[in-house]
């Protein structure tokens, strides 16, 4: 996984065809109205060869029928049509695998328990563990960083043994009267920053690597079960996945994943289970090289793609979220959260996407 590795390729960002496609499919932002004159500013992006799984599994249901390169898997039992592309063994398209009501639990599970200590987020690193980011947020919280001497900010968690939190939740007037604290940062800033969160075994960034020395604890026992049960299309027969950690990417409106390959895990044959939940997206399945040509496909939310044997080996990113009104078709999860109390999953998931993705490491 390697957030932003496009933007870094600088001068290279044509040489192989997965950065041709990631370029083709990637938002370009409109130029201020001045430049608008001199030269095209807002490029629509052609989607003709973008592969709609929605379609596809209309057009199966009204006709029984599949575009040449697709064929329906057989897999009895199993709740909802699944899709495989002929010539990409291991990788398996359930369009619609969720209901909207399961679309709406796992979002909420995303902003709320998940990125709890001891599992670890992107801002572990220059914060230290932070509690209950989404309370903060609902109660218009500030980040600032707890001085010893400051009693009514003493911390209330600590983490691991000689480990103390050094920044903690408080109301703005209090951060603004301590003049000594440093500056305090929205609650609902780092909601919109939040990138990524471990559940399960610890995948460590920097190492590349799962570190089973880091505090854990194990993948919830209801997210295990669902991953269980979506997965059945693409195990042997007879053998059951065990969920070991799972990785769960935020996507902001301009926020895209690289191409990258997921090679960490030790057993090959077993899938990664990855559900798409909020704003629509692109994402390429590459193949074994960078050179080789992408597949584009729409992702929207509610859908999982499974990733097992020869298709564990294939480069694959997101280049692209949808969160122009017209595009990200959340309208119908928009309405799972219609309470009052629930505004802030709505907004947040209006404008982004979440990645939950599901993998056995032994
Ligand atoms: O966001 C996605 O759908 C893909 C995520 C992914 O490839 C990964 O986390 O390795
Ligand atoms: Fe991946």
């Amino acid at each position: 996984m390697m957030y932003g590795e496009t933007q870094t390729a600088g001068g290279d960002a044509d040489r192989t065809a997965f950065r041709r496609a990631e370029k083709k499919y990637k938002l370009y932002k409109s130029q201020p109205p001045k430049s608008r004159k001199k030269k095209q500013s807002h490029r629509e992006t052609d989607l003709s060869d973008v592969v709609d799984f929605r379609a596809v599994l209309e057009s199966f249901e009204r006709c029984g029928e599949t575009p040449a390169r697709i064929s329906r898997l057989d897999c009895p039992g199993f709740h909802v049509p699944v899709f495989c592309f002929k010539d990409r063994p291991g990788f398996y398209f359930i369009p619609g695998a969720l209901t909207v009501g399961e679309q709406a639990h796992w979002i909420r599970e995303s902003l709320t328990t998940f990125p709890q200590p001891p599992n670890r987020t992107n801002h572990n690193a220059i914060y230290g563990p932070i509690y209950d980011l989404l309370i903060a947020v609902q109660h218009q919280k500030f980040l600032i960083e707890s001085k010893s001497e400051a009693a009514d900010l003493e911390p209330r968690h600590s983490y691991g043994e000689n480990y103390q939190n050094r920044y903690v939740f408080s109301d703005a007037s209090v951060a603004t009267r301590k003049e000594e604290l440093g500056k305090p940062i929205a609650a609902s800033v780092l909601l919109r920053k939040l990138r990524w969160s471990t559940l399960g075994l610890q995948f460590d960034w920097s190492k590349r690597n799962y570190d089973v020395s880091l505090p854990h604890k194990k993948i919830p026992a209801d997210l295990c079960l669902m991953a269980k049960k979506m997965a059945v299309p693409a195990m042997p027969l007879g053998e059951e996945f065990q969920p070991e950690a799972s990785i769960v990417n935020y996507f902001g409106p301009s926020d895209m994943l690289g191409g990258h390959l997921d090679d960490m895990e030790a057993d090959w044959s077993k899938p990664i289970v990855s559900i798409s939940l909020g704003c629509k997206a692109i994402f390429l399945l590459g193949g074994k090289s960078r050179e080789d040509s992408p597949t584009a496909m729409f992702l929207r939310s509610g859908d999982i793609v499974l990733m097992a044997g020869q298709a564990r080996e294939c480069f694959h990113g997101i280049p692209r979220i949808f969160t122009d009104q017209d595009q990200v078709e959340v309208s119908s999860l928009s309405q799972e959260f219609s309470n009052e109390q629930d505004v802030c999953f709505r907004d947040y998931i209006e404008t982004s996407r979440i990645n939950i993705n599901i993998r056995q490491v032994n």
